[in-house]
């Protein structure tokens, strides 16, 4: 068998959102054989679960707007910056083509490999097609993308459209084959809870008191795990204790698979990586869509899951957004008691939904199953066929015969 082990290049930035898939895609273009480099910027770099064989490269996060033209200016000078240095990665690591994941860092590295003739690529991991994806579908060969419907897509580029789904770690997608944990009627009911890669500040009030208000028949069979942000945490084991429900709480839990596992219920924010994993395993799911994201779209993230029967989805009222704490005096009781009244109103949803989806074992089962059925198990795999059809740089390309360990350089085994 001949295989042509080529360079690859992953921008993406920011949160885990935009970096999980990343991570998966170059898992997978390693083991056929490629070599990948990563481009991110700093909040990038610190997202845990980097596989150890793909080399960062850090450039500035360079991000355009606000009404101060001298942010503009330094986002601008950022860009400039983070283009001239992916330019230079390019020279030296001679990609045969450029995948964006979306995040500030994928703007200047597409921008740059546009620039230098490179094929281009990005992946749209939302329902709604991000800020900096819309700016640079003209530009790009393809764009792959991660659910049926797709907001903000202008028609133009439909012909460049391929719906791959969004790569998940390999540990959580091994374990799609593996049944739904018992739950009986008598049995533990385990809820998860996690708020993305940076935690809900939100859901570290309502969700405590939202299964605090189940029925004792439910109630007393919780065993939550709820990931929360540093500074909440005392405020939630209080919370969980004070209702008599045993907790574990993190700020970040490394080992999600086995988490994800365990769990017969999640509740938690929709963001796209989210909802990827959720419908891999099969995991019924109470969603609360991050009010205030671009263009909403963890609600529209949620559709395709909701409309199946996997997830039931509710709103968070944009009043509770701004956070109380930031002001003084009457206008900060004022807030506290809006945000209080409408915390409780959204802990009774959560109550409500949950008696409605766990009132019997098999409507969990229903629910699981039909959440099942959203997944892409395929997306990794897709997507990395997408890729190597793109980017045949003859002069770059590495023939390796019969399945051979690749060279540690590719340019160089050609010499
Ligand atoms: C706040 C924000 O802007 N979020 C956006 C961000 O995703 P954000 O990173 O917030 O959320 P995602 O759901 O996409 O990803 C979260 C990831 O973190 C993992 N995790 C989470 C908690 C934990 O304790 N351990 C752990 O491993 C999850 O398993 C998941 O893989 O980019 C996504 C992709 O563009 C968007 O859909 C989200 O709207």
């Amino acid at each position: 068998m001949t295989v042509v082990s080529r360079h690859y290049v992953l921008a993406a930035g920011g949160t885990g959102g935009h970096l999980i898939p990343a991570f998966a895609l170059a898992t997978e273009l390693v083991k056929r054989g490629h070599h990948v480099a990563l481009v991110t910027d700093s909040r990038g770099a610190a997202i845990p679960g980097k596989p150890d064989f793909l080399p960062a490269h850090v450039i500035p996060a360079g991000r355009l707007g606000g009404k101060n033209p001298l942010n503009w200016l330094r986002g601008l000078r950022a860009i400039m910056e983070g283009r001239r240095m992916a330019l230079r990665l390019f020279e030296s690591f001679q990609p045969s083509a450029v995948i964006g994941f979306g995040g500030y860092p994928a703007f200047p590295a597409v921008i740059a490999a546009h620039k230098a003739g490179l094929p281009t690529i990005i992946h749209e991991q939302n329902a709604v097609l991000g800020r900096v994806n819309r700016f640079l579908a003209d530009k790009v060969d393809a764009i792959a993308t991660a659910y049926r419907e797709i907001a903000r897509l202008d028609p133009k580029h439909e012909g460049k459209v391929h719906l791959v789904g969004n790569p998940v770690r390999e540990d959580v997608l091994a374990l799609r084959e593996q049944p739904y944990p018992p739950f009986t009627e008598d049995g533990l009911l385990r809820v998860l809870v996690t708020g993305g890669s940076q935690g809900a500040r939100v859901l570290s009030e309502v969700v405590p008191d939202g299964l605090a208000m189940l029925q004792p028949a439910l109630r007393t069979r919780l065993q939550v795990t709820q990931q929360c942000r540093a500074e909440d945490i005392d405020a939630v084991r209080q919370r969980y204790a004070s209702h008599g429900i045993p907790a574990e709480l993190a700020t970040y839990f490394e080992d999600m698979a086995e988490r994800l596992a365990d769990a017969h219920l999640f509740i938690g924010r929709s963001g796209a990586s989210t909802i990827a994993e959720l419908t891999a395993v099969g995991r019924p799911a109470i969603l609360i869509p991050l009010p205030i994201a671009t263009d909403d779209h963890q609600a529209a993230n949620t559709r395709e899951m909701v409309e199946a029967g996997g997830a039931r989805a509710i709103r968070q009222p944009m009043a509770t957004v701004p956070n109380p704490a930031n002001y003084d005096g009457d206008r900060r009781n004022q807030m506290l008691r809006q945000q209080a009244g409408l915390f409780h109103d959204m802990a009774k949803d959560i109550c409500r939904q949950i008696q409605a989806i766990a009132q019997d074992p098999h409507s969990l089962g229903n629910a699981a199953h039909a959440a099942w059925n959203c997944g892409y198990p395929n997306a990794t795999s897709d997507l990395a066929d997408l890729v190597e059809s793109f980017g045949a740089a003859p002069l770059m390309d590495v023939i390796r015969m019969g399945g051979a360990a690749p060279a540690a350089a590719g340019r160089e085994a050609t010499a």
